[in-house]
């Protein structure tokens, strides 16, 4: 097992060494992973399969694909998100410049989960290189196939000085923490973040969390049912429920619930097929632990839909409950499977005082009609993300940030937003030294007169976006020379007060 003080001594020095600041050298990183899922694709389904029995169609569009993508955008974007940002000025700084530079931390650790085992670990890590960071990838020891192969395959196709995969479970994660980074990106519960942002804290290192929680799903009576069942018995039943933006629970009134019921019998069969286990499109749970984890959770309300378990296989159908007693441990912990409780609300405001009494969620899904209703939600709640009318499609628009708010984490990334998080925002004020720069700052020196400081607060006001382009547009045509004259004659007439 390599030593992590070790690890972490050779990033450094390789950050230090500026391998990883030229953009080049970025891009064709970045230029190689996207080979790697070319040239890997068959043993990265396969190490899905072992893990989790996922089907080649939700490895490769949920995983590889998802992977893909996100290269290609960084690599077409990924000069011009670099760039740096000019930013308005006040009169004081008007000959200067200045602007928003995005710098590397440094060397980086990400830490991955064993749902998404591939996607989860190795896109935060597509932003962390972006950026131009030193990385250190630690795979879930849970998803041991996915762990195995990445450990394997990522130093066949990116610079091993700069790039490293540390494989372990929680002694080996523990030791890790103990070490400084100058970022660290967790995917994972709650509970584990909350041990992760105190092992940064004492390094004062920030920190991404990436964390879980029960995102609800409320359906109307307005809404379509059958188009809302379907929806939401995919998001549910993809990857076994494992999926961290799942909707976890309905909330509903009797009459909804009965129609969902009705309806998902009927879906389940055109989805599955008679026989859901025979299903080639669904997974498994991922190891005994949690199957007895969520067998457990099945005791919590009356069985209304599924109920059909094998453990051996670690297999569990679509399992509605209903007259869940609100105490039900499958009311208070994040499911994390195909089980899926019913929450029975009168109306909108019930189901937001609900969700306004428990903590922020990291999806929200609302199935409804009623424009009016579904504003009131989004105004009264808060969550990680919004989907109206879907779930999980959210996750796909990478022009969106992906997070979560309070429990449920802390950042976000995807598309530019994982350059965002990976760079330090460092902003320059480059001035300049000549005699109009002079003399246009010249009052902050002391003696402080009463003129000076008149001037000084002329200059430092803030004035409406629309006057200072007007401003810059006239001492733009103006030249450097009549802008001079200017400057002269108001720290003439603010000097005389
Ligand atoms: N927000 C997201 O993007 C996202 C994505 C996937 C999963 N999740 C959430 O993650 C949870 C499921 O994942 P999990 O936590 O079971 O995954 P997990 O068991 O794979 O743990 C995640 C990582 O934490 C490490 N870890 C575990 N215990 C640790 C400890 N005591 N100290 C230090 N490190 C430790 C593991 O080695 C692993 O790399 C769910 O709550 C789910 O909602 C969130
Ligand atoms: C087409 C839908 C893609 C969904 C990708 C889901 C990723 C979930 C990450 C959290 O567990």
């Amino acid at each position: 097992m390599p030593n992590p003080a070790e690890l972490v001594a050779e990033l450094r020095n390789s950050f230090r060494s500026g391998k990883t600041r030229p953009l080049s050298f970025r891009i064709t990183q970045l230029r190689n992973l996207l080979r790697m899922y070319s040239e890997k694709k068959d043993e990265i389904v396969r190490a899905l399969h072992d893990d989790l029995r996922k089907c080649p169609a939700e490895a490769i569009v949920m995983e590889i694909d998802f992977l893909v993508n996100d290269l290609k955008n960084t690599l077409w974007n990924l000069d011009q998100w670099a760039r740096p940002e000019y930013v308005e000025k006040d009169l004081a700084n008007l000959l200067d410049t200045a602007y928003v530079q995005r710098e590397p931390y440094g060397v980086v650790l990400v830490i991955g989960a064993w749902n998404y085992p591939i996607q989860l670990t190795l896109l935060p890590f597509h932003g962390a290189l972006a950026a131009g960071n030193c990385v250190l990838i630690k795979p879930s020891e849970v998803s041991a196939a996915s762990a195995k192969l990445i450990e394997e395959i990522i130093p066949q196709y990116v610079d091993n000085d700069c790039y490293k995969v540390m494989n372990g479970g929680i002694p080996e994660t523990t030791d890790l923490l103990k070490q400084r980074f100058d970022y660290i990106f967790y995917t994972g519960n709650t509970a584990v973040g909350k041990i992760v942002h105190a092992a940064a804290n004492r390094h004062l290192t920030p920190v991404t969390l990436e964390l879980g929680g029960k995102s609800p799903c409320y359906i109307d009576s307005s809404a379509d049912i059958k188009t809302a069942t379907k929806r939401i018995i995919w998001g549910k039943m993809t990857n076994m429920g494992q999926t961290c933006v799942a909707p976890d629970y309905l909330l509903c009134t009797k009459e909804v619930e009965k129609k969902f019921l009705e309806t998902a019998t009927l879906i389940l069969r055109e989805f599955y097929g008679p026989d859901l286990k025979r299903s080639p499109d669904l997974g498994r749970i991922v190891n005994d632990r949690h199957f007895e984890r969520l067998q457990g959770l099945l005791e919590g309300g009356t069985v209304a839909l599924g109920g059909d378990t094998d453990a051996h296989d670690r297999f569990m159908g679509l399992t509605v409950l209903t007259d869940v007693k609100s105490d039900a441990a499958v009311l208070q912990q994040e499911i994390f499977g195909p089980i899926l409780p019913v929450v029975n609300v009168a109306d909108v405001k019930e189901a937001i005082d609900y969700l306004q009494e428990r903590e922020k969620p990291l999806a929200l899904y609302v199935f409804s009609n009623r424009k009016a209703d579904v504003e009131l939600l989004l105004k009264n709640t808060s969550s990680g993300s919004v989907c109206v009318n879907d779930v999980i499609m959210q996750l796909v628009v990478d022009t969106l940030p992906f997070g979560g708010v309070g429990n449920s984490g802390m950042g976000g990334y995807h598309g530019k937003f994982s350059l965002d998080t990976f760079s330090h925002k460092k902003a320059i004020l480059y001035k300049d030294l000549g005699l109009v720069g002079e003399v246009l700052g010249a009052a902050k020196y002391p003696p402080l007169t009463n003129g000076k400081i008149a001037y000084l607060r002329f200059m430092l006001a803030k004035r409406p976006p629309f006057l200072m382009r007007l401003v810059k547009g006239v001492l733009g045509g103006l030249g450097p020379f009549l802008g001079g004259v200017l400057a002269l004659y108001l720290w003439q007439k603010y000097t005389q007060i």
